[in-house]
C-alpha cells in the first residue's frame, strides 16, 4: 500500500528573544533565540506525480514554483537522500506572509519534508529530517519542532523548551517584506562588525564552551510562570534596529501597539511582521481593533502560541 495523499500542516513562527553574535567566516551569526510557534499555518497537500510539480494558493501566488522555491528544494533534498525514483504535486495553501519574519517559507520546507517522507515511505526519523532541514535553512528545523524552543548555532539546533499556558498576539502584517540577508548586513554595519576570513585566527567556528549569545534564563522561567505579563518584560530582538533602519515606520508600529494597550510588542525575526503580546483573546481583540484603526499595517491578525510543529492532517492509502 502506498499513501495516495498527504496533508500536511506547519506553523509560523515568532521569535520571543533573539540575541546575535557577530558573524562567521561563512557569513552566518551565532543566534540565541527562543522560538514559539503560532497559530497560522501553512498547508501542505502532497500527491504522486512523476515530477517534483509545486502550485500555490492563498498568499504567494508571485513566488517561484522551480527550484527557487524551499518547499521545492526540500522534496528534491528528500528525493535525493531516499534515492526515490518517482515524483511529487505539492499544493501549498499559505497563510504565513512571505518575508515577514515568520518563517513561512521554512514551514513549507518543514511541511514538505514530512509530507514527501510518508508519500514516498521513505520512513525517515524526526532526527533525519531535522539534519536535511538544517540543510535547508536555519529556520526550519525549529518548524518541524514546534511549540516553544530554543535555536541556537545558526538557530537550527533546536532544544524544545517547556512551556505553560497559551498566549495570545496580534500581528502587524506589511505589504511588503523584508529580505533576511538585508536586516543581517545591515545589523553588521549598525554594530560595526565585519565577516572574517576563514584563515582569521579564532575563525575556526570552534567557539569555547559558553561562548556566544545566550537566552536570558528569565525568559525561560517566565514561559513556565503562563503569565503573560511576566512574558512581557522578556520579549527582545537584536535584530529590530536593523528592521528599523531599514523600515522607519515599523517605529510607528510599535507605537500604535503601546497606544492600543498591548503588554509589550516587538519586531519578528527579520521583520516587518510585529507581534504585540495581549492578556487573554478579548484584550487581543481590543488590541487589534486599535492598531486596524492607526492604519499601520495592511493586515492585523490574532493568533495564539505555542502550537505543534509540522504534523499530518490526513494520509490516504490506496494502490497507485
Ligand atoms: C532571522 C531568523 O528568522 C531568526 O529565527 C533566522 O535567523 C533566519 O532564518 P532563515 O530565513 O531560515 O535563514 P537562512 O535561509 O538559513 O539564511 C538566509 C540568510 O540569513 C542570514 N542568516 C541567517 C541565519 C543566521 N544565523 N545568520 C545569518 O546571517 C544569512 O545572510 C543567510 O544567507
Ligand atoms: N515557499 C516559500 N515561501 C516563501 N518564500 C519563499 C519560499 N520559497 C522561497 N522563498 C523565498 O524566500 C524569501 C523569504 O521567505 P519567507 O517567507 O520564509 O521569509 P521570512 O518569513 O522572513 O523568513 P525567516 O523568518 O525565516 O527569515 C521570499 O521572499 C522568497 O524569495
Amino acid at each position: 500500500m502506498t499513501a495516495t495523499q498527504v496533508q500536511v500542516r506547519a506553523p509560523g513562527k515568532i521569535n520571543l528573544a533573539l540575541h546575535v553574535g557577530p558573524p562567521r567566516p561563512d557569513g552566518y551569526h551565532p543566534l540565541a533565540t527562543l522560538f514559539q510557534a503560532v497559530s497560522l499555518y501553512e498547508d501542505v497537500l502532497a500527491r504522486p506525480s512523476d515530477e517534483i510539480t509545486l502550485e500555490l494558493r492563498g498568499r504567494g501566488t508571485d513566488l517561484p514554483t522551480d527550484a527557487g522555491n524551499l518547499a521545492v528544494r526540500a522534496a528534491a533534498l528528500l528525493r535525493e537522500t531516499g534515492g526515490v525514483d518517482r515524483g511529487v504535486h505539492l499544493t501549498i495553501t499559505k497563510q504565513v506572509p512571505v518575508a515577514g519574519g515568520m518563517a513561512g517559507g521554512s514551514a513549507d520546507a518543514a511541511a514538505t519534508l514530512l509530507a514527501c517522507d510518508q508519500l514516498w515511505g521513505t520512513g525517515l526519523s524526526r532526527e533525519e529530517l531535522a539534519e536535511l532541514a538544517a540543510e535547508l535553512g536555519a529556520d526550519v528545523p525549529f518548524a518541524l519542532t514546534g511549540m516553544s524552543a530554543m535555536g541556537v548555532g545558526r538557530g537550527d539546533l533546536v532544544t524544545p523548551v517547556m512551556s505553560r499556558g497559551t498566549y495570545h498576539w496580534v500581528l502587524a502584517v506589511q505589504g511588503e517584506g523584508l529580505s533576511t540577508p538585508h536586516v543581517f548586513k545591515t545589523f553588521d554595519e549598525l554594530e560595526g562588525y565585519t565577516v572574517p576570513s576563514a584563515a582569521a585566527p579564532g575563525s575556526d567556528h570552534a567557539a569555547p564552551d559558553g561562548a556566544g549569545p545566550r537566552v536570558d534564563p528569565g525568559l525561560l522561567a517566565a514561559l513556565l510562570s503562563a503569565d503573560p505579563l511576566v512574558l512581557a518584560k522578556h520579549l527582545t530582538n537584536d535584530l529590530q534596529d536593523a528592521a528599523l533602519d531599514l523600515r522607519p515606520e515599523l517605529g510607528d508600529v510599535l507605537a500604535a501597539a503601546d497606544r492600543a494597550g498591548a503588554l509589550a510588542a516587538v519586531v519578528s525575526g527579520s521583520g516587518p511582521t510585529v507581534a504585540a503580546l495581549a492578556l487573554d483573546a478579548p484584550h487581543a481583540a481590543s488590541v487589534a481593533d486599535v492598531m486596524r484603526a492607526a492604519e499601520v499595517a495592511a493586515e492585523v491578525l490574532t493568533v495564539t502560541g505555542p502550537v505543534p510543529g509540522a504534523r499530518v492532517l490526513e494520509h490516504v492509502h490506496g494502490r497507485r
